[in-house]
């Protein structure tokens, strides 16, 4: 059956790859993406990443769809996905010397088992940064386009102090969850 990423990440694509999976196509979900007034992390990276699979899955019902949605938290708080410096720089200074969460809801339908939804958790922690830190950061563009303004596969590892649960999942998909549904939903086979 035709299996369709719903995903514009570059780093998602690249790490079906690494699973030895290739996506028959690769169609961009144009959602909303903006958090419902109180709502805390979890509950928005897997209604979004459900969200952006419902809407590729009505387009494309006869196809096997998966969607991802990256978001990190510092408690409650949902930190923005930074577009501008002045984001970026909001996440760093929420971050710095402090544990954070990173959730990454998955989302895959197939016609036989329809849409089933999860997130995966990873835990993180943020060495203290100086302001040179900061400023050097800012300067790389790393951050760009990124959730909570770093990107854990670049220069910003060397910030993580303590990582705790899926890598991957941090990147932008949690490998083995994902492998698993692909399993579940027959698109690859053991
Ligand atoms: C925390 C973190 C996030 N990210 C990325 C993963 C996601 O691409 C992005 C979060 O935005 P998402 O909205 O999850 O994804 P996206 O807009 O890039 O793509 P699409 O919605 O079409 O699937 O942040 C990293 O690459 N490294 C990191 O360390």
């Amino acid at each position: 059956m035709r299996f369709i990423l719903a995903s514009a990440s570059p780093r998602r694509l690249s790490l079906l790859k690494q699973i030895h999976v290739t996506p028959d196509d690769v169609i961009p979900a144009e959602i909303n993406e903006d958090p419902i007034l109180g709502e805390v992390p979890r509950p928005h990276a897997l209604r979004l990443a459900s969200e952006k699979c419902a809407v590729i899955a009505a387009r494309e019902p006869d196809s096997v769809v998966l969607a991802a949605d990256t978001v990190v938290g510092v408690g409650r708080r949902i930190l923005p996905k930074a577009e501008t410096p002045e984001q970026a720089l909001e996440c760093l200074k929420r971050l710095t010397g402090r544990a954070h969460q990173v959730y990454t809801g998955i989302a895959i339908y197939s016609p036989n088992k329809g849409l089933q939804s999860r997130v995966v958790e990873t835990r993180l922690k943020f060495k203290t940064l100086s302001p040179q830190e900061i400023e050097y950061y800012l300067a790389s563009e790393e951050w760009h386009g990124k959730a909570g303004g770093y990107g854990i596969q670049g220069y910003a590892e060397a910030f993580i102090q303590k990582l705790s649960g899926s890598y991957s999942n941090v990147v932008g998909l949690p490998l083995t969850e994902t492998r698993h549904y692909l399993l579940e939903h027959g698109v690859i086979t053991p």
